[in-house]
């Protein structure tokens, strides 16, 4: 029997979550385990210059980056030929035969029309079907993000199966306020916990939903919406889905000052956390031959991450930013004046 017919049509599961919640943490985790080999991962950020395919590297090599741009809007023409190029190469060899796909979405995706696309497009039917929708929520961000960005509800109502974070970084009380909005929201989706050290994978991707062969029906999946928050809310019919928003990357040849650099964006997301949406970056540290990944989710900084090694050639420092509402310049003026690396 060929690779290509030892298992009918492959289950695509769809990890989304809004900025930051902890989507490429939560797949570093699956893809160290065992049962989860034989996986092909799709990584689209909202972003000039992606960065979660490197800090998957070690776990996933061969992880594929989708250009940059929003799956679920300006390529999800890309997500399509991604998934015919995957199955073609896995055909010839190229690739070995994964057994099922997992694409991580950008944190500001609508699910729906990620789903469309897979039942829309004939050749992906064939070979492909939804295994599944996991949604990531942050349990530090949850009720902020709610309040103020639409499409958080459409990726909660969209999921299969929820993942709570950084439970670790909330009172039990506020923990348990989450879990109450996410049953309010979802209460066909069961919650998880990604802080528990043993990571249940079968909860997260039950062995069931990808029993039956088939691509589920979009339209058989039930929404909620909480008062208030219609699907029209997330604009993306209208255009407005990424609405203000924009994405850069700082650059730095020279290296750079822990100290000031740490002090620098602590004061930046405390400023303008709420405009400053997502960062993070890969920094090339005084004194250190190795760079250390760092991230900021709104007004929260992360501890930062010393890798091991370079994941590619380039030893320069890169800082990507997501933001609403503020402007490229004025970040990079504040960065200048502070680290004095940069023309002022
Ligand atoms: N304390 C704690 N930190 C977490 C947890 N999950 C994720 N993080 C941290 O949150 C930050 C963002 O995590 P990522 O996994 O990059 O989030 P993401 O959803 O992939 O981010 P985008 O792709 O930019 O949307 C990182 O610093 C993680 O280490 C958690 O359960 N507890």
């Amino acid at each position: 029997m060929s690779a290509a017919t030892d298992f009918d049509v492959i289950p695509v599961h769809v990890l989304t979550g809004f900025l930051g919640s902890g989507k490429t943490s939560l797949l570093s985790r699956l893809l160290a385990s065992e049962a989860f080999g034989d996986t092909a991962v799709l990584v689209n950020e909202f972003g000039e210059v992606g960065l979660d395919h490197l800090l998957l590297g070690e776990v996933a090599p061969d992880t594929l980056l989708l250009d940059s741009g929003c799956v679920c809007c300006t390529i999800r023409g890309e997500l399509a030929d991604a998934l015919r190029d995957l199955f073609s190469r896995r055909q010839r060899g190229e690739l070995p035969a994964f057994r099922r796909v997992v694409l991580e979405t950008t944190g500001l995706a609508e699910p729906a029309p990620i789903l469309a696309t897979l039942a829309a497009d004939p050749v992906i039917r064939h070979h492909f079907r939804l295994g599944g929708v996991v949604t990531v929520v942050d349990a530090l961000n949850a009720l902020e993000t709610h309040r103020h960005e639409p499409v958080w509800a459409e990726q909660l109502s969209a999921a299969d199966q929820l993942v709570l974070t950084k439970t670790d970084l909330v009172p039990a009380a506020r923990a348990q306020q989450v879990r109450a909005q996410l049953a309010a929201l979802n209460p066909l989706a069961p919650v998880t916990e990604a802080c528990d050290d043993v990571l249940p994978i079968d909860e997260i991707l039950p062995p069931a939903r990808v029993a039956d062969g088939r691509l589920r029906p979009v339209t058989a999946r039930k929404a909620f919406y909480p008062a208030g928050a219609s699907k029209a809310a997330g604009g993306h019919r209208s255009g407005g889905h990424l609405a203000e928003t924009a994405s850069f990357c700082l650059e730095f040849d020279r290296q750079i000052d822990w100290t000031a650099f740490g002090l620098w964006l602590s004061l930046l997301l405390n400023r303008h956390g709420r405009n400053i949406l997502r960062v993070k970056g890969l920094l090339h540290i005084e004194g250190s031959a190795t760079p250390v990944a760092i991230q900021g989710v709104q007004h929260v900084v992360h501890p930062p991450t010393h890798l091991s090694a370079w994941p590619d050639d380039e030893r320069r420092s890169r800082l990507v930013f997501i933001t609403r509402g503020l402007d490229a310049r004025t970040i990079e003026h504040s960065c200048a004046v502070f680290l004095r690396c940069l023309p002022v």
